[in-house]
């Protein structure tokens, strides 16, 4: 079983709802439970500002301290981790569109946000995630990005390098600057990241596979996932290969991508496919708890696969996720999150429906932007 992470302690200050607030924690999962707009979601955000990025709701960082604050917000978490115990710290920085968020780890300053993943891994399902199947493509190509990221932290580096290389070409072609040795230049650099990027995403689906054949049968079914998008029929071919097609592919589409505005081939139009196994029928058309229940399934999968590789289960954030739910599926649900062997934070309007996880979770009232056992 992998070893356990987790918050002995959560302090924020300035964030969202909350003006300042303390979490004493032990390792058990964490169920907040209140009304509509008490901060339930904040907190979980909270957490989600442990990992690199804007966090689970993807949030521009002025937007996340707390309204009439005087100084900027600030996260602070005691974790039981991969390097043992740590003391992490996270805020912002700086006015208005200079703001940048900055990382103390045990009191010194970070160099990255990255550092994070060193310590603990972050996870999260959300009721904004519903919509993954039916929504635009980019969404899921960004959901793919962060399950790659959790077990190969060089995808992100690689994903904005190819996206910088890839706008200077977009830019050299919108001007009218055909020189050849330039283009050539950015090209080169935009096929040996863009292979990886997509050999990174593949090897992801792969490892997604075997777990799921290797897994038992649950509630939550593992879907069949395919890329499809960025050379389909070719994938399998070495990468040297791939790269001098996709660079055979950017030099010929030059004048193409010139009177698009855009670079039209690449692992940025890449989408991810998610079929219902059982069902064979594409996610996006099966009903809204069979989608649910692929989202979960999704979830789970990847938080196996990452205990798995690296040893240490991720923490989990699961916002609203019982709504939907029959007793049966609430019960097998919580079992399977316990079997994990990580700790989850878990939120819902009726502290009733936790009941099934009993001495397993800690339970916490949330109102109004303050916190109660
Ligand atoms: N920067 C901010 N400053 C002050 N309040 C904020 C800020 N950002 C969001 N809020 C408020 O925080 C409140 C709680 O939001 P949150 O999403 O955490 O609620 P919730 O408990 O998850 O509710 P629900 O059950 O409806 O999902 C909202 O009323 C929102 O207006």
């Amino acid at each position: 079983m992998a070893q356990k992470i987790f918050l002995s302690q959560l302090k924020l200050s300035d964030f969202r709802n909350y003006a300042e607030a303390t979490l004493p924690l032990d390792e058990r999962h964490v169920v907040l439970t209140g009304e509509n707009g008490a901060g339930k979601t904040n907190l979980m955000e909270a957490v989600s500002f442990l990992s690199p990025g804007r966090g689970l709701r993807r949030a521009v960082l002025a937007d996340v301290t707390r309204v009439g604050a005087e100084a900027g917000f600030s996260v602070f978490a005691k974790i039981e981790g991969m390097e043992g115990e740590v003391a992490l710290g996270t805020g912002i920085d700086g006015e208005g569109e200079a703001q940048v968020r900055r990382l103390r780890i045990n009191g010194t300053p970070a160099k990255s946000t990255e550092e994070l993943t060193d310590h603990l891994a972050v996870l999260w399902l959300t009721p904004a995630m519903d919509g993954l199947f039916t929504g635009p493509s980019a969404d899921r190509r960004r959901f793919l990005d962060r399950l790659v990221l959790s077990i190969d932290p060089a995808h992100g580096r690689r994903a904005s390098d190819f996206e910088r290389a890839m706008r200077s070409r977009n830019r050299l072609l919108s001007e009218g600057r055909f020189d050849p040795s330039w283009l050539s230049a950015i090209e080169t650099q935009m096929a040996g990241l863009g292979i990886a990027m997509a050999a990174a995403r593949q090897e992801m689906l792969g490892l997604l596979r075997n777990l799921s054949a290797a897994t038992e049968q649950t509630p939550f079914p593992s879907p069949t996932l395919t890329l499809s998008g960025f050379l389909d029929e070719t994938a399998d071919r070495p990468a040297a290969d791939l790269e001098d097609l996709y660079l055979d592919m950017l030099r010929e589409s030059r004048g193409r991508d010139a009177a698009a505005g855009r670079t039209l081939d690449g692992p940025h139009r890449s989408d991810l496919l998610v079929r219902h196994r059982e069902k064979d029928m594409d996610a996006g058309r099966c009903s809204t708890g069979e989608q649910k229940a692929l989202l979960i399934g999704l979830v789970l999968a990847h938080a196996r696969l990452t205990a798995n590789m690296t040893g240490y289960a991720p923490i989990l954030l699961l916002d609203e996720i019982a709504a939907h739910l029959d007793e049966g599926r609430r019960a097998a649900l919580f079992d399977l999150i316990h079997e994990l062997g990580g700790q989850a934070f878990m939120t819902g309007t009726d502290r009733s429906m936790f009941s099934a996880l009993a001495e397993r979770a800690q339970f916490f009232t949330v109102e109004g932007g303050s916190i109660r056992p």
